[in-house]
């Protein structure tokens, strides 16, 4: 006789039981998906109303009209494409890009997170079931800019700074296959994580025609940000680290041809030192007021001539209540250009050693305010120069050789906020990290390029109109005795 319970009872391996169960695990992964993508769709407003679009032509007309839709826009866009290339990369191709690519990474972010690390490991008792949610930073925003670059604003969670997402963020960027990461503080509790897919700064940069100048940014090169890399010159002394070969000569002469109108003007005037008997700075010599190329006197003597020109400057600023210098024909902004800081007294004897370390002590400490910048390059930054380093406060690390020598040159903790210049390429010299300022960001950027014709003709044209004004000045003093 058969029970109620007997009706009931299905055999495991029934194939009806199998079917069931497929099909409903496989409606409930639809589910979770559908979730899933709209989830990551909705906070992309593009991506939302694309969706919704698409989701409304279906609903109301047909799934025809709807796939007739997207190949009509697909067309427009082609034609404005090929009609009009600059806007629509400029303005289209990038919010084009975010309408997929925002969802696909708020879709992948919580795994790749948790497969990288980037979680924040609990003190004392979980009580939140779902407490893992709150444990590995939330994306607030997606961006993607012209210059190549995805943008993640994250809000972190209780107990992550910036720098555990530095920390973590190569593995990241392998997660998402992009060639390098970067994470810039906003505000305290959120941190952009910049995720480089092109490489703008693989390209030689060239330099810009020199116009106005300005001391507090004179355009040297190129950001990664597609931004230029605008140098300081006023109120500070520059360091610039790179091994041999990595373009420290071009950061120099970007300097100098930026600075070069007013030059022009005597305004600005660029003294130079070149320990490596000229072998570098020489080429262009005719764009310093002043050049000394080898012999440890000749420009112990330069050094200790621009140390006179600061106290007689500190004098006439306090005698007349000021605080900052301001340049003029009369009394220019001084530049003062070292090619190899390390070797600038390497073969002195001790009492030149001394004068030279003295006088550049001096300078570093007390020219700022009196217009005097001192610029030094040096490729090894550990010898000799950490004792310099700290009055340097514009600092630029080029390629070097190893990532301690990047923490030595931006400061501590700087190679893991993303500064990698022991992994700039010998194939992109001019590539460097410099520090944002008034922060502790650090940027990528790439100097403009001057070939040796591009410095001889500067140099010329430099070297002509400082002889004009010579001259000038000669036949006034001569009219002046005259009179
Ligand atoms: N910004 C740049 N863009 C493209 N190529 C560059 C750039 N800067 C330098 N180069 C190339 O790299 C070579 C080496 O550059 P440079 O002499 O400036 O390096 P350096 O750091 O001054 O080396 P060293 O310390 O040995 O003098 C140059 O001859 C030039 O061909």
């Amino acid at each position: 006789m058969r029970t109620r319970g007997d009706d009931l009872y299905v055999a495991p391996d029934d194939p009806l039981s199998i079917v069931l169960e497929a099909v409903v695990r496989a409606a409930w992964l639809l589910v979770r998906l559908a979730i899933a993508v709209v989830k990551a769709v909705a906070p992309n407003a593009g991506s939302a109303i694309g969706l919704a679009v698409v989701g409304v032509t279906v609903w109301r007309f047909s799934l025809a009209a709807a796939a007739g839709l997207v190949v009509l826009i697909a067309v427009a866009l082609t034609t404005w494409g090929f009609a009009h290339r600059d806007s629509f990369t400029r303005q289209a191709a990038p919010r084009l890009i975010l309408l997929w690519r925002a969802p696909l990474y708020r879709l992948r972010w919580r795994h790749v997170a948790m497969r990288c690390g980037l979680v924040v490991h609990p003190h004392g008792v979980v009580t939140y079931d779902r407490a893992t949610n709150q444990l590995v930073p939330h994306i607030l925003r997606v961006v993607v800019d012209r210059s190549g670059r995805d943008r993640l604003l994250l809000r972190l969670p209780v107990g992550m700074t910036p720098d555990d997402v530095a920390a973590h963020s190569d593995a990241i960027g392998h997660a998402f296959g992009v060639d390098g990461t970067q994470v810039v503080r906003e505000r305290p509790g959120r941190a952009w994580l910049e995720l480089r897919r092109r490489d703008l700064l693989r390209e030689v940069v060239r330099p810009e025609p020199a116009t106005e100048v300005a001391l507090t940014g004179i355009p040297v090169g190129l950001g990664d940000d597609a931004r230029l890399w605008r140098f300081r010159v006023q109120g500070t002394h520059a360091l610039i680290a790179g091994a041999t070969g990595a373009g420290k000569g071009s950061v120099l002469w970007s300097l100098v041809h930026g600075l070069a109108p007013a030059i022009r003007e005597g305004w600005v005037q660029v003294w130079a030192l070149d320990p490596k008997g000229g072998m570098e700075l020489g080429l262009g010599r005719g764009a310093f007021a002043r050049f000394e190329g080898g012999a440890p006197e000749a420009m112990c003597d330069l050094l200790e001539e621009a140390v006179d020109l600061k106290t007689r400057r500190s004098l006439d600023l306090a005698t007349h209540g000021k605080r900052l210098h301001q340049p003029s024909a009369e009394s220019p902004h001084l530049v003062i250009v070292i090619d190899e800081l390390a070797t600038l007294s390497a073969f002195a004897e001790r009492t030149v050693v001394r004068r030279i370390e003295h006088a550049l002590g001096l300078l570093l400490t007390q020219g700022r305010a009196v217009g005097i910048t001192v610029i030094a390059a040096v490729q090894d930054p550990g010898k000799d120069v950490v004792s310099w380093r700290d009055l340097f406060p514009t600092r630029i690390a080029m390629r070097l050789d190893n990532p301690i020598q990047v923490d030595m040159v931006l400061g501590d903790g700087a190679r893991e906020r993303g500064a990698e210049a022991d992994h700039i390429s010998e194939l992109t010299p001019g590539v460097a990290y410099v520090r944002v300022e008034g922060s502790r960001d650090v940027r990528r950027v790439r100097s403009a390029f001057l070939t040796d014709e591009d410095v001889l003709a500067l140099s010329t044209s430099l070297g002509d109109s400082r002889a004009e004004s010579a001259r000038e000045q000669h036949v006034m003093e001569k009219k002046g005795e005259a009179a």
